[in-house]
């Protein structure tokens, strides 16, 4: 019998190698702070090799968020790329003992390697992503299994799969699967400069394609290509059902139709902000999902977030359903 999804995720599938760097040492080694940046193979071994105590996990924007889910009880997958070599296997084993089905096995042959992100965590949290794209960022519409995607509930999308043509069409076959299927259908825009390279791809698909849209502000300043954050998401919402704009520290802002929600955030350091977007994510899905209104969807983001930034690494280190029991979210 064919499996039935809460919520599939697609996207870069990225081990994360995390290590901790102040700003003399990012500067000396020419890496900008807060954003991420892709790197050549070269260089991510010279990353690799300047990096002290090394914490290796598997990451990835969208697959962080599916992870994060699967620890609420939703039933979930990740459709993703890896090579079968040490990082591949690592990869599909740590998705899969997480509770996320990965439907598609490491590839012998792939011509890249496993994509892999150095992130260097700064002592005020902020982390800085240094990512060499491997076999990950080859995921086309080949790798898009039907059956998963064509049986989920909410399928959710990873802007940064767009640099490469292959992933604007693996993105369309699997929208079009999941919408024939019932589901809705979402993307997130990633990053602000993965937005500024495909401004005009994303507008097309969020009208053509989505229904939801999550984004920080600075993702969302950028795709209106404006200072004005209402503006922008006041545009959005012509094109898309749900749009939701994070602001680190700031209230969430959530728009569904004419219902508005501003969430409010608790600010704190955080040890590592590396995933907070990705688990906000994960927080929301998963009220979305289970009916919940979209101000407690946006109160449920707000609480997963607040607990992957307490400790290094992008994923929760304990059940999310355990986190909200405590928050008296469920
Ligand atoms: O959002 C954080 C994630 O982005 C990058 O893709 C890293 O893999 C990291 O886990």
């Amino acid at each position: 019998m064919t499996k039935t999804y809460d919520l599939v995720g697609i996207g870069n599938a990225i081990v994360d190698v995390i290590s901790h760097g102040d700003d003399s040492f990012l500067d000396n080694m020419g890496i900008e702070k807060g954003i991420m940046q892709l790197i050549d193979r070269e260089r991510a071994e010279l990353l690799y090799a300047a990096m002290k105590d090394r914490v290796q996990t598997p990451g990835g924007s969208v697959a962080n968020t599916i992870a994060g889910a699967g620890t609420l009880g939703l039933s979930t997958a990740f459709l993703g790329k890896v090579k079968d070599d040490a990082l591949g296997r690592f990869y599909a084993q740590g998705m899969a003992e997480q509770g996320t089905d990965f439907p598609n096995p490491p590839v012998k042959d792939a011509p890249a390697p496993t994509s892999r992100s150095m992130i260097f965590v700064s002592p005020d949290g902020e982390r800085s992503m240094n990512t060499y794209l491997g076999a990950g960022a080859d995921f086309d519409a080949d790798d898009v299994d039907a059956s998963v995607a064509g049986n989920a509930r909410w399928l959710f999308l990873e802007g940064y799969l767009y640099d490469k043509p292959e992933g604007k069409t693996a993105f369309t076959a699997a929208a079009d699967h999941c919408r024939k299927g019932g589901g809705k259908v979402g993307i997130t825009l990633s990053d602000p400069f993965c937005v500024d390279r495909h401004r005009a791809d994303f507008l097309r698909l969020i009208e053509g394609q989505m229904d939801y849209v999550i984004g920080n502000h600075e993702e969302w300043l950028a795709l209106y290509q404006t200072d004005d954050l209402d503006v922008a998401l006041a545009q959005a919402a012509t094109i898309c059902d749900i749009v939701v704009c994070t602001h680190s520290g700031e209230p969430v802002k959530i728009i569904r139709g004419a219902e508005r929600a501003l969430v409010a955030v608790t600010r704190i350091t955080p040890v590592d902000a590396t995933g907070a977007g990705d688990q906000f994510a994960a927080g929301f899905l998963y009220g979305m999902a289970t009916g919940r209104d979209i101000e407690m969807a946006g109160k449920m983001g707000v609480a997963a977030a607040s607990e992957v930034i307490r400790h290094v690494g992008p994923r929760p280190k304990r059940p999310l359903s355990e986190v909200f029991a405590e928050a008296g979210l469920v």
